[in-house]
Order: C-alpha cells, then sequence, then structure tokens
C-alpha cells in the first residue's frame, strides 16, 4: 500500500512574529511543494522496521519496530484520534531514537524535523513497518514555511491510512480532504510544528494545510480571495537561520521591553488588516490598480520596518532593500528573518528589463532570485502512483 501526499510552502505578506503575539497576519501559498512518499511492506518482504529518507539532506533513518516500542509506547499513544502534544519527557525519547543513529553534526538542525516525525507517525499509525521518504521543492531553513509543509504532508500522509479518515483509496489523481478532516490534520500538522518551532503561531501549517490565501489572528483564519494580481520576486539572501531562536528572541525582547513591544504588535496588526482590506477590495475609478499597488508596497515597508524594531532583520535583508530601494521597489522580509527570504512587490506595469536590472544586481551579490504562483491548492494525496 502506498500514498503520496504534497503541501505548500508559503509566504507571508504581513504580521510574522507579531501574530505569534496575537496580532492579525495575512499569508499566502505558494506552488513549491514538500512530498511524501508512505509505503507500507508487503508480508512477503519479512520488514520489521520504520525507515525514513529525508532526501534533500541526503539523511536516512531506521528505527526497528521493536526499538520504536521500547523507547515510546510508555510516552506517546498510538491510533489517538485527538491530536496529543509532545511533552518533554518524550522529547527526550525522540532523541535518544534519534541520536543513536549516528546523526552527522552539521545537520543537527534537521534533527527536530525527524522528531515531529516520529511524533506524527508513531500517533497516529503506532508501531507499524514503512518507509517514508520526502523531498521537497523549498529551501529549508529559509523563511518559505519549509518546516510547516513537512508536517503537513507528513500528516495528511500519515492520517490518509489510519481510521480516523474515510477515503476513497481507488480515486485517481491528487485528492483533497474533506473541510472537517483538514481541521483534523492542521492539527496534527501544528503539534509537529511545535515541536520544531517551539512556539509557533499556526499561521505556516494553516496556509500550508487550506492553500489560497488567509488572514489569521489568534489561532483562528479567515479565508480572503485578492482582487489584485499580486507578483512578488522571491530572493533567497541564502543565510542560513532558525525559526525556533528568532520566534524566541522576539519574545526575549517582549519580556525586557513590553510596552514599546505590545506598540508595536498593534501596529503590525492595523497594517496587516490594512493590507488585507487593500488587496480584497476592488479597482475601480476612484482607486487604480497601481494606486493599490503603492498602498501595498507602502505596507510592505512599514511593517519591514516594525520587524527591524524586532530585531529579525540581517545585514543579508538589508542590502536586497537597498538594492530593491535603488529601483523605486518595496520589499520586506518573509517567514521568521534572520536571513533566508526577502519579498520584492513588482507593480503591474514594472517592465521586464527593470525586473532582469534588479535580479541580475541581487544575484551578483550572492543572492538566488525566483518568482512562485501566489495562493493554490493546499494539502492533496494520491492513491495511484501515477502523480
Ligand atoms: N524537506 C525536509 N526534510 C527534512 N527536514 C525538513 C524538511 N523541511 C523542513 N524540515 C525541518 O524543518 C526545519 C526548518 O524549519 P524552520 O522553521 O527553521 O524554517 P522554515 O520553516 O523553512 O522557515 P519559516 O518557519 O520562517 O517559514 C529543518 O531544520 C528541518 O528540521
Ligand atoms: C515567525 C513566524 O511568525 C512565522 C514563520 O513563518 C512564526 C509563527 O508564526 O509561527
Ligand atoms: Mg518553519
Amino acid at each position: 500500500m502506498e500514498v503520496k501526499a504534497r503541501a505548500p510552502g508559503k509566504i507571508i505578506l504581513s504580521g510574522e512574529h507579531a501574530v505569534v503575539h496575537g496580532s492579525t497576519a495575512v499569508a499566502a501559498s505558494i506552488d513549491l511543494f514538500t512530498h511524501v512518499c508512505l509505503r507500507f511492506p508487503s508480508q512477503t518482504e519479512n520488514v520489521d522496521a520504520l525507515k525514513l529518507h529525508l532526501k534533500d539532506v541526503g539523511l536516512e533513518f531506521s528505527w526497528s519496530i521493536e526499538r520504536l516500542k521500547e523507547a515510546l509506547s510508555q510516552v506517546c499513544c498510538p491510533f489517538s484520534s485527538v491530536p496529543s502534544s509532545c511533552t518533554t519527557e518524550s522529547l527526550k525519547s525522540l532523541s535518544s531514537l534519534v541520536d543513536e543513529q549516528s546523526f552527522p553534526e552539521a545537520k543537527i538542525g534537521i534533527a527536530s524535523g525527524a522528531y515531529a516525525f516520529l511524533w506524527l507517525y508513531t500517533s497516529i499509525l503506532g508501531f507499524k513497518p514503512a518507509t517514508v521518504v520526502v523531498t521537497s521543492d523549498l529551501p529549508l531553513g529559509a523563511g518559505l514555511g519549509s518546516s510547516a509543509a513537512f508536517c503537513v504532508a507528513l500528516s495528511a500522509a500519515f492520517l490518509s491510512l489510519s481510521n480516523s479518515v474515510s477515503l476513497d483509496v481507488s480515486q485517481k489523481g491528487w485528492l483533497t480532504y474533506k473541510e472537517s478532516e483538514l481541521e483534523l490534520l492542521n492539527k496534527w500538522a501544528f503539534e509537529g510544528e511545535k515541536i520544531i518551532h517551539g512556539k509557533p503561531s499556526g499561521i505556516d501549517n494553516t496556509v500550508s494545510t487550506y492553500g489560497n490565501m488567509i488572514q489569521f489572528k489568534s489561532g483562528s483564519l479567515t479565508r480572503i480571495k485578492t482582487t489584485m494580481p499580486l507578483k512578488m520576486l522571491i530572493t533567497n539572501t541564502k543565510v542560513g537561520r532558525n525559526t525556533k531562536a528568532l520566534v524566541a528572541g522576539v519574545s526575549e525582547r517582549t519580556l525586557r521591553h513590553p510596552d514599546p513591544m505590545t506598540s508595536v504588535f498593534n501596529a503590525v496588526d492595523s497594517i496587516s488588516k490594512e493590507l488585507s482590506t487593500v488587496i480584497q477590495s476592488p479597482a475601480s475609478d476612484n482607486i487604480s490598480l497601481t494606486e493599490k499597488e503603492e498602498k501595498l508596497g507602502e505596507l510592505m515597508e512599514m511593517n519591514q520596518g516594525l520587524l527591524q524594531c524586532m530585531g529579525v532583520s540581517h545585514a543579508s535583508i538589508e542590502t536586497v532593500l537597498r538594492t530593491t530601494l535603488k529601483y523605486k521597489l518595496a520589499s520586506k522580509l518573509t517567514g521568521a528573518g534572520g536571513g533566508g527570504c526577502v519579498l520584492t512587490l513588482l507593480p503591474t506595469l514594472l517592465s521586464a528589463t527593470v525586473v532582469a536590472k534588479v535580479v541580475k544586481e541581487l544575484e551578483s551579490s550572492g543572492f538566488q532570485c525566483f518568482t512562485a504562483t501566489i495562493g493554490g491548492e493546499g494539502v492533496q494525496i494520491c492513491f495511484d502512483g501515477s502523480s
């Protein structure tokens, strides 16, 4: 039995970090996916292990079912129909399982992904032998929601072969889950994100689950639809960083300066709400598309200024901002910052020559530029092996 799942990455148009502290944020899925292939061995194969192959980072793990039961029977609740949180005690058991697999020092950041995998797998499917292969179109740890896409795609694959959802496995092509099942899937993915991020807001797993564009505040989503074409240049500074550490850094700054940080978060809330209104309002005689794009660009710049206040910008991000500003283009970091990716709004009337010049200049600084389609499908699964 084999199933494939895919879940998209995301961009945050406004509100990262502040959303962890209760502000509104606006995010959209992009057409770059994390793919998971889950296969149960046939009885004749006589396999008694759970194998994980993380192709993007060149890591392979194999745990005997006996060892998994020994380490996790006391701390995890197999076939749990309600998403369960990984406790500190469970995390210790997960880390001993990963550590004993001779994990290379240079790839230590990936360990939390392996913990999330083990937690989701054993909680949803118990101690069943299987092989799971993960690949991604997304750069890892660059602000495009690779951790959430990973958790959403894993949850989708595991749930599809569990008793918690009912799916017609004879259907062909990419399938979507029912609304109630998406809610369950999103909750499981959030438990995985908690293992990787520490204190996620839930926006990344939610937009990866549902796709399209969402406004998100205090754990609840509102689906929104843009009336304007949104074209963003995505620049990967290639400076590695870790979302968990950046989120913790903002929380520490908030403890040191509660009043000013509360004002910063309130300002971000207003920016996100206004941005959401601008992108949803129809262009009319009174307000042209160009004016809407100018407003959007200005709101992105204002949000970037506040992200600097939170301490999550980086010299590489500032270089991208300075470069794009020379061409009068508005930019902001996206995701957790500290390096990673920067968004630049490409107005509809901007000529291809100017775009090529900006890209050339950014790439000459060692950055990588690309565009992605904004606001497509959320998570999907496929049983027929043809996709
Ligand atoms: N394809 C993958 N293979 C293995 N591990 C992955 C994969 N995708 C994500 N991960 C896990 O997620 C971690 C990166 O998550 P992190 O939250 O730091 O960055 P991000 O999700 O890409 O950016 P952001 O959270 O800012 O959107 C990796 O270190 C790894 O543990
Ligand atoms: C930095 C952050 O706001 C977004 C990361 O993509 C963290 C979160 O919301 O979980
Ligand atoms: Mg992440």
